[in-house]
């Protein structure tokens, strides 16, 4: 499968000055980043921290009160009509109980280049048959959508992105509930769509992953607190700017002691 328009530059992401309000909330104050094609960036950040405003504002699901946002050069909006981003939200924003199949879901994938009859043809049903295989869900095609683990839920949004032929992902926590044996096979697959240029922003929790999985970090707390190679994201000094002053957890404890200034 090809993008139905491909991508004209190499950066992925050009986000700029960004600034989001809900209500009294300044939920995204100044943010700019980059990330470039065939990268995959750690988005990091406590709870409330802003990282699926920032997420709805890359897929122009929000306008923002300041700032843009490009992708591949182009508004979100349009990038978004051209399929050029797929977006996984939080498993709690899905309604797992619509009536769906994953296949039907894999297919959501290729709504935008289909008409408005949504017909699939042969070359469809082979895009989504190809997705299904390389998240190794073919042999789940037709069950219902809520009838997945929590692992499996993920992969069907992975492999939608994958028939869509999406060039940029945007992962809002893939890896929460999922068992260290999946979030192992997912970090493999999601470097295997980086090695085939495509690029990924993904939030996680998992701090200690996030050196396995990114070629860059951006910590974010409502501002962009750091961002770059990850080992010069994740120190002691910055996590203990974005998680509080005694960050307790063992994730941060790991991820800090991974850099190369030892976490001090
Ligand atoms: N629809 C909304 N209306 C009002 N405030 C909101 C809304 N959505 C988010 N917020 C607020 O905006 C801030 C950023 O929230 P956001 O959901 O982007 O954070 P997050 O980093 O994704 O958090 P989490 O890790 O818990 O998912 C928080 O203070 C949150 O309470």
């Amino acid at each position: 499968m090809t993008a139905s328009a491909a991508p004209s530059t190499r950066r992925a992401l050009d986000v700029r000055n960004l600034g989001v309000r809900y209500g009294e909330v300044q939920a995204l104050d100044d943010v700019s980043m980059t990330l470039d094609a065939a990268r995959i960036c750690g988005l990091i950040g406590v709870n409330g921290s802003g990282k699926s405003t920032l997420f709805k504002a890359l897929m122009g699901l929000l306008v923002p009160g300041t700032g843009s946002v490009e992708l591949f050069g182009r508004s979100a909006a349009s990038a978004r009509k051209q399929g050029l981003a797929a977006y996984m939200p939080q498993a709690e924003e899905v309604d797992w109980t619509f009536p769906v199949s994953v296949s039907d879901v894999v297919a959501m994938g290729l709504y935008g280049r289909l008409g408005p009859s949504r017909r699939l043809r042969a070359p469809d049903r082979a895009a989504v048959e190809d997705a299904l295989g390389r998240v190794g869900l073919a042999d789940l095609r037709r069950r219902q959508i809520g009838q997945l683990s929590g692992g499996q839920r993920k992969r069907v949004f992975i492999a939608r992105s994958i028939a869509q032929d999406a060039r940029l992902l945007l992962l809002d926590e893939p890896f929460a509930g999922v068992d260290q044996a999946s979030e192992r096979t997912m970090t493999a697959l999601l470097k295997t769509l980086r090695d085939e240029g495509r690029s990924v922003l993904v939030s996680t929790h998992d701090l200690a992953g996030v050196p396995e999985l990114c070629d860059e970090a951006v910590l974010l707390h409502r501002r962009v607190l750091a961002q770059g190679d990850p080992s010069l994201v994740l120190t002691h000094g910055n996590l203990a700017r974005a998680f509080g002053p005694a960050p307790s957890t063992t994730t941060v404890r790991s991820a800090a002691s991974a850099a190369p200034d030892g976490g001090s």
